[in-house]
């Protein structure tokens, strides 16, 4: 026994020495010659072992998603999270005013700014909720996750972790603050270091933790907000997949478009309201239904894009951002700069951090009194008054009103005048229209214009007097001047417009009336109206030929029932010519095949052609054996027969050995292929995957690019980084009642299929926190998707005999399955 260890002892010393001189062609060497000893002897190692190779191998064939960032993209949305007093508005506050010298103190809802030449940032707070934490979890890019260290972790933190855990981790930050009131620098030493641990197990080892050391004057110290800003304005981002394949909004504002009226009536009615917000994820199409969160799924009713209200500084030359470049954006806190659209004109205020200029204050006053206007600028100037001197009449508006259509009635009367008297009309007609009544002086003005009419033209046609009234209004023009020339003009000016008049009534004249001597509605008995007598004699306006009643009636006699009619197919019966006659056949020779159809294309020398080809042909072919006979044609035309048979067969060796030679080579190359693509299938399949996909990106960035944006929205919908305006319509009016900016609105596009009612069975898992057991009817948040909603749970047990068994309340290791419908 001791001999054997001793010498398996030697045997492997001396392997060892063999091993480290050459290691890989001894271990080959060994494997060849002794390769029972190296077949594997754990099998749950060498289970492991291709699980592992199997993990890599999967890892690797997934398709990478297709890179979608938009050149401008939208901005980066920052949560930031934590309980109730801990420091979020102050650290909000102390950001923006670092990239934009605007000091904001009252910040509600999202705050939007520039924050270097590429990056823009929209912060929001995160309200001590579970709906809004939900609702940012599945929205956020970077979640500053806010610490009060003088106080630990508190339950809030680990919520809102565990919240972002099931929904796709955004990238988190912690801040740790109130470190001032640890007094104690080792036990301020010793707290970081185990909140600084205890952040790693819950988010990841390495996770990126801030320090704010204090607050002076409210404010925490420059230098750590400025090194947390530099750190945002430059970190990067991981895509999440919901986000790649979903595309979502956050309002960062909204409008109310309901009437007044509808209001007034019913302070409670369903509302027509737009929304605003940058388009993120993947780009949005208009015929997408939407989900917002705590509203319910919606159809956009309008979709518009609108000038970036926050936008990115044009062009890259410095190293900082000019003043001017800093810019902010926040319609709920109130600043944003002037943003024309559809529904308003949205002035900045300059925030709640009013300016004491006097100007600003001014402009503040002139903007909050248009604010506070309830009447419309018409309503406003009927009742104002205007008193020229002290002590005068005052004047209104409808006073101004009363005296223009005086003064215009004046004119009128003027103008009519004058026309009369040009035109020679009594002096009696004319006292009764310089009577000031407007009503008697309209009638009159009817009767005198149909009679002028009458008088001045000879076309009396019905559509003429149809509209006669309106000739004196359009004469009245030149009326009231006593400048001879310019009446002259005017007059010249009336008489054109009266000559359209009629050139356009002529326009609607019945022209099978003119044309035929009847209308339509005519029957042939009737008499036809004189109007054509007016006309001139052979033909109306030098274009159409009359057709008088009499040329009409000879016309109708002379073509009989029989007469050929050229406008239809020729009859059977109809006399046709005799082909058989020669020279009839020859002036449809040429349309056949055999004709001559050009003068290089004559049928009868390419004819010849071919035969003398078949000639050559069959020179060079020799005889044939008809396989189906047996029988042997020789040729009569060969002149020396065995020669050719002897070149024939040569050249037939030579022939068929050539064909063998490529077969062979298209076999080989055809086995080659076969060959790469089974022993690679995974590689070749993935890899030509991938390059389609990268190929396809390309060519469509490159087409789009370069595309106006109204047709690129058409075909790709509205990209992100986008600023739209969305309408919809029968909104709870709620909705606008409790409106509160401090909750997120998410608006998250819903893709095919998730729109569907289903019945899903879920498993629960048991909360690391929640060590109680839960009842079947006691409610519980669920989120889905876009969805979050509250529903009672029915909770079973999936039996042996694969039944679901209901159950009352949840075992101490919760495994159990979660029914629920309607989604
Ligand atoms: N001593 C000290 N006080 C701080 C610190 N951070 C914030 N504070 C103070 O804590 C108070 C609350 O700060 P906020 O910024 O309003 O906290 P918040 O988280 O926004 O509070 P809510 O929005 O009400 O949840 C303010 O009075 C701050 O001055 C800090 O690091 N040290």
């Amino acid at each position: 026994m001791e001999e054997e260890n001793n010498l398996r002892r030697k045997a492997e010393k001396k392997k060892t020495k063999k091993d480290a001189a050459n290691p890989v062609v001894e271990n080959v060497l060994d494997k060849k010659q002794n390769p029972k000893a190296f077949a594997f002897n754990s099998a749950i190692r060498a289970e492991r072992r291709f699980r592992r190779k199997q993990d890599i191998e999967t890892k690797r064939q997934h398709i990478p998603l297709v890179d979608r960032t938009p050149v401008e993209p939208p901005p980066i949305f920052v949560a930031v999270v934590g309980p109730p007093k801990v420091g979020k508005t102050t650290l909000i506050r102390n950001l923006i005013k670092l990239f934009t010298r605007t000091p904001l103190t009252d910040i509600k809802g999202p705050v939007t700014i520039v924050m270097g030449k590429k990056r823009r940032v929209t912060f929001m707070e995160c309200n001590n909720d579970v709906n809004s934490m939900i609702d940012l979890a599945k929205v956020a890019d970077l979640v500053l996750l806010l610490c009060d260290a003088s106080f630990g972790f508190e339950m809030e933190i680990f919520e809102f972790l565990n919240i972002c855990q099931v929904h796709g981790m955004p990238k988190i930050m912690g801040v740790l603050t109130h470190l001032d009131m640890i007094k104690n620098s080792k036990v301020l030493k010793t707290t970081k270091k185990t909140l600084k641990h205890r952040f790693w197990t819950e988010v990841y080892p390495g996770a990126k933790l801030f320090y704010l050391s204090g607050i002076i004057h409210g404010e925490y110290l420059r230098n750590e907000i400025k090194n947390l800003g530099r750190f945002l304005s430059v970190m990067k981002l991981r895509p999440l997949k919901w986000r790649s394949t979903h595309s979502y909004l956050i309002a960062d504002r909204y409008e109310d478009l309901t009437s007044q009226e509808s209001i007034r009536k019913d302070p409670k009615c369903d509302r027509n309201i737009s929304l605003y917000g940058y388009v993120r994820g993947v780009p949005l199409r208009k015929a997408t239904s939407v989900h917002i969160a705590g509203l319910g799924d919606l159809r956009i009713q309008d979709i518009s894009y609108l000038p970036d209200p926050c936008p990115l500084p044009e062009q890259i030359k410095k190293r900082a951002l000019s003043e001017k470049e800093k810019s902010i954006y926040s319609p709920f806190s109130g600043v944003g700069g002037i943003v024309y659209d559809k529904d308003a004109v949205y002035i900045e205020l300059g925030g709640s951090h009013g300016h004491q200029k006097r100007e600003d204050n001014e402009l503040n006053n002139i903007i909050a009194n248009l604010i506070d206007t309830k009447e419309t600028l018409d309503i406003k100037m009927k009742y104002s008054e205007l008193q020229l001197f002290s002590g005068g009449e005052k004047i209104s508006a409808q006073d101004m009103e009363d005296r223009n259509i005086e003064k215009n009635i004046i004119q009128f009367h003027g103008e009519i005048v004058n026309r009369r008297e040009e035109k020679g009309l009594n002096s009696k007609q004319q006292g009764a229209l310089k009577n000031n009544d407007p009503n008697t002086t309209a009638q009159k003005n009817f009767d005198d214009s149909s009679d002028s009419n009458s008088e001045s033209e000879d076309s009396s046609d019905e559509s003429v007097s149809d509209v006669t009234p309106t000739t004196p209004v359009n004469t009245s023009y030149g009326g009231g001047s006593n400048d001879d020339q310019d009446i002259e003009w005017k007059d010249n000016l009336a008489k054109k417009a009266h000559e359209s008049f009629l050139a356009r009534s002529n326009s609607n004249k019945n022209w099978m009336k003119i044309v035929y001597g009847r209308s339509t509605s005519d029957r042939p008995s009737t008499p036809t109206n004189d109007v054509d007598d007016s006309e001139d004699e052979g033909s109306i306006g030098g274009i159409f030929k009359k057709v008088r009643d009499e040329e009409q009636r000879r016309k109708t006699n002379k073509g009989s029932k029989n007469a050929f009619d050229s406008s239809l197919p020729m009859p059977w019966d109809c006399p046709t010519r005799d082909w058989l006659e020669e020279d009839n056949k020859a002036l449809i020779k040429d349309c056949f095949v055999t004709g001559k159809w050009a003068e290089s294309e004559d049928a009868a020398e390419l004819l010849k052609l071919d035969d003398a080809e078949d000639l050559s042909d069959s020179e060079l072919d020799g005889d044939f054996e008809d396989l189906e006979t047996g029988e042997k044609h020789e040729a009569t035309t060969m002149p020396s027969k065995k020669q050719g048979e002897k070149r024939k067969r040569n050249a037939d060796n030579a022939n068929e050995e050539n064909d063998r030679q490529m077969l062979a080579e298209k076999k080989r190359k055809l086995k080659e292929k076969f060959d790469a693509e089974y022993d690679n299938t995974d590689t070749s399949y993935y890899d030509s995957l991938k390059m389609s996909a990268d190929k396809q990106a390309n060519l469509n960035k490159k087409i789009l690019e370069n595309m106006p944006d109204d047709m690129r929205i058409k075909i790709e919908g509205y990209r992100p980084g986008m600023y739209v305006r969305m309408e919809f319509e029968n909104i709870p009016a709620e909705f606008i009642n409790n409106f509160d900016p401090t909750y997120p609105i998410v608006i998250g596009s819903l893709n095919v299929g998730e729109e569907n009612v289903g019945y899903v069975n879920v498993k629960l898992k048991k909360h690391r926190w929640y060590s109680k057991i839960l009842k079947t009817n006691d409610p519980l948040i669920f989120s889905l998707g876009w969805r979050r909603f509250q529903s009672i749970p029915l909770y079973s047990k999936l039996e042996d005999d694969m039944k679901f068994r209901y159950i009352k309340y949840t075992r101490s290791i919760w495994l159990v399955t979660l029914t629920f419908g309607a989604l």
